[in-house]
């Protein structure tokens, strides 16, 4: 069965197809579920994936996929309000503010909400690295300014950058247990 990911991003639908194609095929759809003001992607996903569930008129199963960056001397600023801060500060303004710090250890957290007719799961995928001046031409968003292992996530291919990535991991559980429940 085709999955519906529900998004305006398309580096996420690139990687979720790259890591789902062999066993599912993934069609973007956009629509405008409330992003909830929350400090848990978990709640925000959630709320999302269902919300969209119930406003579509089909049993098709949907996913929605909230993302933060949290920068540790920031106090985990942006977190839930990264797509914000993207578009206001934008990323080479933050990594400004993140090399006047000692530490510059972020977290990337995504959590992946399914819903379908019996309910909604939620799947959680992190990874830590170091903020660093912008480098690479793939990926998207903060990729450039986030480094793991001595290259940032925009100088990885989408299959290198999901083997480690957030949501590389989310996807790894979610594919997991998908599989399990079509069996
Ligand atoms: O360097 C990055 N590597 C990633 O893997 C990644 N995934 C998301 N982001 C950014 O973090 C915010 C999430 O906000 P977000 O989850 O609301 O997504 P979004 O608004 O872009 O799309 P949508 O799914 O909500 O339609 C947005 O600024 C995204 O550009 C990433 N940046
Ligand atoms: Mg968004």
């Amino acid at each position: 069965m085709a999955i519906r990911f529900v998004t305006g991003n398309e580096g996420k639908v690139r990687e979720a197809r790259e890591y789902l194609s062999s066993t599912d095929s993934v069609e973007q759809i956009e629509y405008d579920y409330t992003e909830i003001q929350s400090d848990s992607l978990e709640e925000i996903a959630t709320h999302g994936a269902r919300e969209t569930f119930e406003a579509l008129d089909s049993d098709e199963p949907v996913i929605v996929d909230d993302t933060g960056l949290s920068v540790e001397a920031f106090g985990g600023f942006p977190g839930p309000y990264s797509a914000y801060v993207e578009d206001t500060v934008g990323v080479e303004r933050l990594w400004r503010l993140a090399s006047e710090e000692e530490n510059r250890r972020a977290r990337f957290e995504t959590v992946l909400a399914y819903a379908d007719e019996h309910g909604t799961e939620t799947f959680e995928g992190t990874v830590v690295g170091t903020l660093v001046a912008p480098r690479g031409e793939g990926g998207f968003g903060y990729d450039p300014i986030f480094e793991y292992n001595g290259r940032t996530l925009a100088e990885m291919s989408t299959e290198e950058k999901n083997a480690i990535s957030h949501r590389g991991r989310a996807l790894a559980a979610f594919a997991d247990w998908y599989a399990d429940r079509e069996a």
